[in-house]
């Protein structure tokens, strides 16, 4: 486990991490608990995908998972809104706690639960409707609005929010995906945030953008944690480096270390760690 990992490097000035927590703090960044994960792991078929994960991840942050392709990333974050239960031969065991309540309770509804937990992927999917009816539509479903001028004012704040609202807004009733790909991602962000989400899940958000576009997600990351809690896969180590409070790193289905970003970039704590934010492998 990870903080046995961080022992065998001897790290001996640093207090050991309890089971969970990152090695080094961020001390700029919000210390409250958004998930609580202990002893996680995920079998696809016969296949261990994920093995023995523990960590807490803390509201209003941007929390970036890393690793090299295949490592379980993107397994890892669809346990954070049982995504994977959509899936034929998964077998998970272990403890995904949101605000103290197991996410995987029986008795936990799955719709409640993705109004909570909103995501992003890595292409752009806005819905085949129009710019408008992309960010009423859940909103709608869940009851969270019905009057005509509360929608429209949902509508506006959600864009707002996304950066999206100057570019968007004479043609609120034109196709979502009459967009460019950098505006459709802000738009499924709009779409995501539309419903009050406590946390956004983004998978690869800016791998399928240009480097304008992407910078002005990155940017909207920033703003956007004031406000919720942003786990976000990446291949970019520059983009963890630059948006992410605390970044984790996997390797082959395990946690082998979670830290604070600028201590995971400028001195890691784990020889994988090190090799692969070097590029040394992966
Ligand atoms: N639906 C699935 N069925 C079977 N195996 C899967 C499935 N999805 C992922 N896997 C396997 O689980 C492991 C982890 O995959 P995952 O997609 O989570 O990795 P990742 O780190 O997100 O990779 P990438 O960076 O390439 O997106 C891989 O070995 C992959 O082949």
């Amino acid at each position: 486990m990870m903080d046995m990992k961080v022992a065998n490097l001897g790290a001996a000035s640093m207090s050991m991490p309890a089971i969970g927590e990152p090695v080094t703090r961020n001390e700029e960044a919000n210390h409250e608990l958004s998930i609580r994960v202990r002893d996680l792991n995920l079998w696809y078929g016969q296949t261990q995908a994920l093995q023995n994960i523990n960590i807490d991840v803390y509201q209003k942050n941007v929390t970036a998972l890393i690793g090299p392709s295949g490592c379980g990333k993107s397994t890892f974050l669809r346990c954070l809104n049982r995504m994977n239960d959509l899936i034929r031969g998964v077998r998970i065991e272990g403890l995904v706690e949101m605000d103290g309540r197991d996410v995987n309770e029986v008795r936990m509804d799955e719709v409640a639960l993705r109004r909570r937990v909103g995501m992003v992927f890595q292409k752009p999917n806005p819905f085949p409707k129009s710019i408008y009816e992309n960010i009423a539509y859940a909103p709608r479903m869940h009851d969270l609005v019905s009057r005509k001028a509360d929608q429209d004012e949902l509508v506006e704040r959600a864009l707002q929010d996304a950066g999206l609202w100057n570019e968007v807004k004479d043609k609120l009733h034109q196709p979502g995906t009459s967009l460019s790909g950098g505006q459709q991602q802000r738009l499924c962000i709009a779409r995501a945030i539309a419903v009050q989400p406590d946390v956004i899940l983004m998978d690869e958000p800016t791998s399928a953008l240009d480097p304008i576009s992407t910078a002005t997600i990155e940017d909207l990351m920033d703003k956007l944690k004031k406000q919720f809690t942003i786990i976000t896969v990446t291949h970019n180590m520059q983009q963890a480096a630059r948006v992410a409070d605390y970044t984790a790193f996997f390797h082959l289905g395990e946690l082998i270390e979670y830290n604070d970003t600028k201590t995971m970039f400028s001195n890691p704590h784990t020889k994988k760690a090190e090799d692969y934010i070097t590029g040394r492998y992966g």
